[in-house]
């Protein structure tokens, strides 16, 4: 039904699944049709047991950059406000609703889901119990038996439901898994393409208990905030408490995905009327969950089981669950990496994956750029495991327990380097009110409605800025856990960073300790308030030469010293790359500056852009990141050696690369697309808009954050 001219995946059989050419889309079709839904496709994988991580997809033959391995659609999908992806009980609610009307197809691989949840439970209460049970034997009758409590329990953060009776194990998870995508290709052709099963699907529509709970959920209305601004203020109905449980709960949490906002260039092209054939075809019934329509009707409802994309380039959140993605594992170093257009999850190679090579993406979005011990904490919170990619593994072997060579010394010497300009940017941002009136609105404001939101939340950085040290230990702890929960749960550690930054400790971890992740959508005022004066200061063309001067030569210095030590390890120099992206962020602010400053040459600027881009690539080909830093290269070196230059040349060849392993190889054979494509990321890259901005926030966040 979706053939056409170009096919970007075809499905062979890999031993495991149907010789069936599934031609899905073109590439142009994909990033300019809002109306297009692809088929669900895997391109060139198949599903394995990998060692010590349960199920994996492998590369079935060799694979070039930007070819296509999956295209998923999702189970649900959910769009929020930019920055807020929705929150994951708002996902189980609405597989909760679309469970009536999933096909076959999609209820098996819910369940399928289900079981690996219930499986890794398993595995994981058994491994705690045998850990318990030698400590008990080691310490001896007397001591008694060892709680299986904290971190001695089961390693997650988020503690998967523990199975009752019996569980599958991984070979006939495996199997199960394998058949089901055997089956996919035909219940696919019977379904017309992918889209929604219409009317009755077999099976019942009875919620198995099993998958989510007893008790019955009161239906819920979802309401995106872009959507409640397009229909005039409707908001969202039904129940705000989480479900009566279920392993549906557990399979959120493990499988699902959401993306703080959607490709902007994706976005801005969407909205581009491109004259496109008539005769593409229309999703507008919704595709598996997924809906595509602009709600400019008025409705701003659906069931729970789709969602409506909100209009605009501003790039959405979105959250969802694709199945054939939950089985992608984790890597520092992945060589694949994820596109959400529309509702459909496209999965591309970000660079050469040989043929038995496991496939991997990141679960780290800007948490990618740091160091093993922060990546590890991070990942071991969020997914309960311990990474040991190939990344890890060499930074654990050059620097052991967390002493990389001069990276301690060079966050403390960023954040002395910049606590001042910090303070400088909360003053700046909130008009450096007094430290008592902070603390009186503080207290008046509490309760989380907008404007009483953004007082307590400026005026308790205002009081950061303006109070001393012991003043903040005696009165600001507690505004600090107020004004987090006002800040919302995507920013959880702005505030404390910022903080972080300006005095220089982790003191405020515990207070401000994300536990009460609330939604506040008032809030991104706030944030947005913040981060704006952050960049303001820090970059300012205003800031006296001298000072900028000063901040740019001690961020050149921790570069310096940086490079020095990977001299010194005699690492290659793609060990190099990996090392220096764990400072990623004092890089990109120092290439900041010194598009500002008088003090960098144009040839150091370039060059910093280009090891930037380089780092980039090294670590995420095909992310948005390496998309912005190529074509930022790009850019600069146009404007230093000229358009016909060899080294403009050599860096618009590697932004090409770049947009190829993002978007695809269609790149390169539908007409005008690449122009088109990096016109759109050259403006977004190069724009002094929030790309910037949230650049130096992910900076300090790093920076300041990098305490644990
Ligand atoms: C989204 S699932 C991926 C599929 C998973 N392997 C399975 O069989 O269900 C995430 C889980 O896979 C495992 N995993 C993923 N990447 C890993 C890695 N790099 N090292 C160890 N375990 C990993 C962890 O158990 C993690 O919680």
């Amino acid at each position: 039904m979706y053939a056409s001219a170009s096919a970007d995946v075809t499905a062979r059989s890999r031993g495991n699944r149907p010789e069936a050419s599934v031609d899905i889309c073109t590439t142009t079709q994909m990033l300019t049709s809002q109306a297009f839904t692809p088929r669900r496709a895997v391109g060139p994988m198949q599903l394995d047991l990998i060692p010590g991580k349960g199920l994996g997809w492998r590369a079935s033959r060799d694979v070039l950059p930007g070819e296509l391995l999956l295209a998923s659609l999702p189970l649900a999908v959910l769009y929020g406000a930019p920055g807020e992806p929705p929150p994951n009980e708002e996902l189980v609610a609405a597989l909760r609703q679309r469970w009536p009307r999933m096909t076959p197809y999609e209820r098996r691989w819910l369940q399928l889901l289900a079981d690996c949840c219930a499986a890794s439970a398993a595995a994981s209460a058994a491994a705690a119990a045998a850990a318990a049970a030698a400590v008990n034997q080691a310490v001896g009758a007397r001591a008694g038996p060892v709680q299986q409590t904290g971190a001695g329990a089961a390693a997650a953060v988020a503690p998967l439901s523990v199975p009752v009776g019996p569980v599958p194990s991984s070979r006939e998870l495996l199997a199960r898994a394998r058949e089901l995508l055997l089956a996919a290709a035909e219940e696919q052709d019977e379904e017309g393409g992918g889209s929604e099963a219409q009317g009755n699907v077999s099976g019942s529509d009875i919620l198995p208990p099993a998958l989510f709970g007893s008790a019955p959920e009161p239906k819920r209305t979802f309401t995106s905030p872009l959507l409640t601004t397009a229909a005039g203020g409707s908001s969202s109905s039904g129940s705000s408490s989480s479900s009566s449980g279920g392993l549906v709960v557990d399979v959120v949490a493990r499988y699902s995905y959401c993306e703080a906002r959607e490709d902007a260039a994706v976005a801005e092209l969407l909205d581009v009327d491109l004259g496109l054939e008539d005769g593409l075809p229309n999703s507008s019934s919704g595709a598996n969950g997924s809906s595509r329509n602009d709600a400019d009707d008025g409705s701003s409802t659906n069931d729970g089981g789709g969602s409506s994309r909100g209009g605009g380039s501003e790039g959405v959140s979105v959250a969802g669950l694709w199945p054939e993605l939950g089985l992608l594992n984790h890597s520092c170093v992945p060589n694949a990496a994820l596109l959400v257009v529309g509702g459909a999850l496209y999965v591309r190679a970000g660079r050469v994956v040989l043929e038995g090579e496991e496939v991997t993406v990141s679960y780290l979005s800007a948490g990618l750029f740091s160091d093993v011990s922060a990546r590890r904490a991070a990942l071991r919170s969020s997914h309960g495991f311990v990474c040991c990619c190939p990344r890890c593994l060499m930074e654990q072997e050059h620097f052991p327990s967390r002493r990389l060579p001069g990276l301690e010394a060079a966050r403390a010497a960023a954040r002395a380097a910049t606590a001042a300009a910090v303070r400088e940017a909360i003053a700046a941002a909130t008009g450096a009110r007094a430290a008592a009136g902070a603390g009186e609105s503080a207290g008046a404001a509490g309760e989380g409605a907008a404007g009483e939101g953004k007082s307590t939340g400026v005026a308790l950085a205002a009081s950061a800025a303006a109070v001393s040290e012991a003043e903040l230990s005696e009165c600001a702890l507690a505004d600090v856990a107020k004004a987090e929960a006002l800040m919302g749960h995507r920013n959880p550690g702005l505030l404390q960073a910022l903080l972080d930054a300006a005095f220089g400790s982790g003191r405020f971890a515990a207070a401000a300790a994300p536990d009460h992740l609330l939604l506040r959508d008032s809030c991104t005022a706030v944030a947005a308030e913040l981060e704006a004066g952050v960049h303001a200061v820090l970059t300012a063309a205003s800031r006296p030469a001298q000072q900028q001067a000063e901040l740019l030569a001690r961020l050149e210095g921790i570069l310096a010293q940086v490079e020095r030590n990977c001299a010194h390890l005699e690492l290659p120099p793609r060990g190099r790359l990996l090392v220096l992206a764990a400072v990623l962020g004092v890089l990109r602010l120092t290439c900041e500056l010194g598009e500002l400053s008088t003090q960098a040459t144009p040839e150091r600027r370039l060059q910093l852009l280009v090891t930037t881009a380089e780092v980039v690539e090294a670590v995420a080909p095909g992310s948005d990141a390496h998309v912005t830093a190529a074509v930022k290269a790009a850019s600069m070196a146009r404007r230093v050696h000229g358009a016909e230059g060899a080294a403009a040349r050599r860096a618009e060849l590697a932004a090409a690369a770049a947009h190829i392993a993002r978007y695809g190889r269609g790149l390169l054979t539908e007409p005008g697309l690449l122009r088109r494509m990096s016109g759109t990321r050259r403006r977004l890259a190069t724009g002094s808009g929030l790309a910037a901005r949230t650049g130096v926030l992910a900076w300090v966040l790093q920076v300041g954050g990098g305490t644990e």
